[in-house]
């Protein structure tokens, strides 16, 4: 079409948690909610789990910053599979010399270890565990809380990778109620923000099973500060060592959490699947 406004973008994702990521640097204007929504949308839009801004950094030594919009247009403050996919991007575009460099993310600085075969390990920071950090409504900080679910006492932990966790542990992800649990807790009044949702199986002190309910974009195929706050909080219960390999619907992540005031480590993979040019006047 010529003459429309148009918008550039690549298509990714990182184990089938699925991106449109935009170039903004040179001060390009952020998305609006409705962009997002409009990009997204899986029949009328491109479609994806989150929209992934790169944009000029703030901060000394960081080769750029990003930022994350869920589906329904609500900003995140953390990305950890599309955080690989910005640092593929930076990658390719030439924009990060060298295979190890910093981003600038909404929470801190995450550092990028490129690993080869387009697989990516980013220290995310260290997870936290205050119900003030998610925010979660409650008294003191607990190995688990319980709440409310249609009449059903559901039990969970907490953690924060900069965006909010609750975790649960099943004894089987298949049959796991992701699709009924994870909007219920969402709903509840207690997490004001709302919440990503971990439905996690213990298979061995170094290997789970993964699903995640996220928020503003319901079940993913993966979710890598999902990954990491499932270990986080596993780890500190005894449940988990400190490295796990996730499996999640999409692949495997491969997470490292050393000691309780160290980063968590994820390693995995990331896919470019194609370029293209949002046409913006008749569909925002
Ligand atoms: N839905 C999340 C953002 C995306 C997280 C996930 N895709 C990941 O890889 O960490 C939130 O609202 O906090």
């Amino acid at each position: 079409m010529t003459g429309a406004a148009t918008l550039r973008f690549s298509k990714m994702h990182g184990a089938g948690n699925d991106f449109v990521v935009l170039d903004l640097r040179g001060g390009r204007p952020a998305p609006t909610p409705a962009l997002a929504r409009a990009l997204g949308d899986r029949h009328a839009g491109v479609g994806f789990d989150q929209l992934l801004t790169i944009e000029d950094p703030g901060q000394a030594g960081a080769v750029a910053r990003y930022r994350i919009w869920n589906a329904d247009g609500s900003a995140a403050q953390q990305c950890g599979n599309g955080a690989r996919c910005v640092a593929a991007w930076l990658q390719r575009d030439g924009a990060a010399a060298g295979d190890a460099f910093v981003l600038e993310a909404p929470p801190g600085p995450v550092t990028v270890q490129a690993l080869g075969a387009g697989r990516y390990a980013l220290a995310l920071g260290r997870p936290r565990f205050e119900p003030a950090d998610l925010p979660f409504l409650a008294d003191a900080a607990q190995a688990s809380y319980r709440l409310d679910v249609d009449g059903e006492a559901v039990g969970f932990g907490i953690a924060s990778m900069g965006n909010p966790h609750a975790v649960l542990e099943v004894p089987d992800v298949a049959t796991a109620e992701v699709g009924r649990l994870g909007p219920g807790l969402q709903a509840r009044a207690e997490f004001p923000e709302g919440v990503n949702v971990g439905f996690a199986q213990v298979l061995a002190p170094d290997r789970i099973r993964l699903r995640v309910y996220e928020r503003g974009a319901g079940e993913t195929l993966a979710c890598g500060s999902g990954a990491c706050a499932a270990v986080a909080v596993l780890a500190r219960r005894g449940r988990v060592g400190r490295h796990v390999f996730v499996e999640l619907p999409g692949g495997t992540l491969e997470i490292t959490w050393p000691g309780d005031d160290s980063p968590v480590t994820m390693a995995g993979p990331t896919a470019f699947v194609f370029e293209g040019d949002f046409l913006l006047e008749q569909n925002e």
